[in-house]
C-alpha cells in the first residue's frame, strides 16, 4: 500500500490571503502599517514563530521575546477565528486527492502551520475526511525542515513507499533529510528555483500528479 504526504500552505492551498488578513488584523490593532500580500508570502513556511519575526524584522523592530509573544498570540487569535474564508485550492487539487484515495493511496498531511487551523481549512473543503494522519507544526517539539515531522507522519502508514509532496525549501529540505522521494510543486511560496533545490519530480498542476507518483513509487 503506497502513501503520499502532502505539505499544506503553498502545495495543497493558497492560505497566503487569510494570514496575510489576520496580520494585518493584528497590526492595525497597534496602528501599524498593513504589510503587503507578497510581502506576507515571502514570510510563509517556517511555521508561525519565525513568521511573526520576520514580520517584526520587516518592521526594524529589535528581536523582544514578550514583543514576539505579544504578536504571535494576537495573530493566532484573529487567524484561528478565520482560517479559511479566502484560502483556495489549487487547481486540479480535489481531483486529485479523491482519486489517489479511490485508487488506494494512503494520504497524509505534514505541515508546519499549528493542527487546528491546518484540520479546518481542509474540513471547509470537505477534504479532511481524505486524511489518515494530520501532523502540525504544533504537533512536535520541532518544525521542518527537521525530519521528525515527516516521520512521524510516514509512522503512520503500513510498509511500502512513502512519497511526499512540497512546495518550498522547507520541504525539499526535510525530504531529503527524511530520505523520502520528493515532488515538489513549482506554484507554491518557493522563492529559490526549483533546478537549486533536490527533488525526484517536478509538476506544476495536480492533474500531473497521479501518474508522477506511480512512477516514484516503482523506482
Ligand atoms: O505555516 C507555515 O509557515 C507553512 O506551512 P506549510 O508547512 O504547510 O508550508
Ligand atoms: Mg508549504
Amino acid at each position: 500500500m503506497a502513501a503520499v504526504i502532502f505539505d499544506l500552505d503553498g502545495t495543497l492551498v493558497d492560505s497566503a490571503p487569510d494570514i496575510h488578513a489576520a496580520l494585518n488584523l493584528t497590526l492595525a490593532e497597534e496602528a501599524a502599517p498593513p504589510l503587503t500580500l507578497p510581502q506576507v508570502v515571502s514570510f510563509i513556511g517556517n511555521g508561525v514563530p519565525v513568521l511573526i519575526e520576520r514580520v517584526m524584522r520587516a518592521r526594524g523592530e529589535p528581536a523582544d521575546a514578550a514583543r514576539h509573544k505579544d504578536l504571535h498570540d494576537r495573530f493566532m487569535r484573529h487567524y484561528n477565528a478565520d482560517p479559511a474564508t479566502l484560502t483556495t485550492l489549487y487547481p486540479g487539487v480535489e481531483a486529485c486527492l479523491r482519486g489517489l484515495s479511490a485508487s488506494g493511496w494512503q494520504i497524509g498531511l505534514c505541515t508546519n502551520k499549528p493542527q487546528g487551523p491546518s484540520r479546518e481549512i481542509l474540513g471547509s473543503f470537505g477534504l479532511l475526511e481524505l486524511f489518515a494522519v494530520v501532523i502540525g507544526g504544533d504537533s512536535l517539539s520541532v518544525k521542518k525542515p527537521d525530519p521528525a515531522p515527516l516521520r512521524a507522519a510516514a509512522a503512520a502508514f503500513a510498509a511500502g513507499p512513502v512519497l511526499y509532496v512540497g512546495d518550498s525549501e522547507v520541504d525539499a529540505a526535510t525530504a531529503a533529510a527524511a530520505g523520502l522521494p520528493f515532488a515538489l510543486f513549482t506554484e507554491g511560496y518557493r522563492k529559490t528555483p526549483a533546478q537549486d533545490l533536490p527533488h525526484q519530480a517536478l509538476f506544476s498542476h495536480f492533474d500531473a500528479l497521479p501518474a508522477l507518483l506511480q512512477g516514484l513509487a516503482r523506482s
